[in-house]
């Protein structure tokens, strides 16, 4: 079977970190061998860029040419070899989160953000992406219930969450085939249920 390119996106606390690991259970359940990443991130290097990404002020471009810093880094080391060698691949954001993030929410000019797509990876694209799309209020609600510091990105009000939202909702209408959206105002059980669901119909046909 073809490798398969899988994505999890949405605003900070819609709930998607809580899913990933099911449907990288469902999918080694049928035998296949699957590699669990996430953006920024991914490898040592990109680890590092992400450190700053979350906690240093810094300018918007730089932002996000850091971001397709650690995703050139991490498609090299990780995504790239794995799907040649016929391994899955599922992380938890990849380009769709900068369109949403410092497009959508931070105001980053759009022909840059394409410039800098089309230069890191010109070809490829995930073969599906799940959107989880939340009210920003209902996410702010669950973050808080963590208790964890929240990061650079995290201390954003609920307008900038807002934005993001739409830009997501956004790319998702301009691609449907390969980005499914997933309410998920739903419970986690449901949650789970929708994404095995669309994992099995758009990868195991
Ligand atoms: N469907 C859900 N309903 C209610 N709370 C949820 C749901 N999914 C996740 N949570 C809780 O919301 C918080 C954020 O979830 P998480 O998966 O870390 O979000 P994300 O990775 O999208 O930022 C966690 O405390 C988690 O237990
Ligand atoms: C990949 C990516 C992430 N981000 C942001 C979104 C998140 O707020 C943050 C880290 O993502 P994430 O790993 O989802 O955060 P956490 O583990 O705290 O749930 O980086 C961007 O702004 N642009 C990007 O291209």
């Amino acid at each position: 079977m073809k490798s398969r390119f899988i994505t999890f996106e949405g605003i900070d606390g819609a709930g998607k970190s809580s899913q990933i690991a099911a449907a990288v259970a469902l999918i080694e359940s049928r035998g296949l061998s699957v590699v669990q990443t996430r953006e920024p991130g991914g490898t040592p290097l990109a680890e590092k860029l992400r450190a700053l990404l979350l906690h240093d002020a810094m300018h918007l471009e730089t932002e996000a040419m850091l971001m397709f810093a650690a995703r050139r880094e991490h498609l090299a080391a990780v995504i790239e070899p794995a799907l040649a060698g016929g391994r899955w691949v599922v992380s938890d954001r990849f380009t769709d989160a900068t369109y949403a993030y410092q497009v959508g929410g931070r105001g980053l000019d759009e022909a840059r953000f394409a410039a800098l797509e089309q230069w890191v990876h010109p070809h490829l694209q995930p073969d599906l992406t799940l959107l989880f799309d939340l009210d920003p209020i209902e996410a702010a609600r669950r973050l808080a219930g963590t208790g964890d510091a929240p990061d650079r990105f995290e201390r954003e009000q609920a307008d900038f969450f807002e934005r993001v939202r739409n830009a997501y909702l956004r790319r998702a209408a301009a691609d449907p085939a390969r980005i499914k959206i997933i309410d998920a105002a739903q419970t986690p059980e449901a949650i789970r249920r929708e994404v095995e669901g669309i994992v099995l119909e758009t990868c195991f046909q």
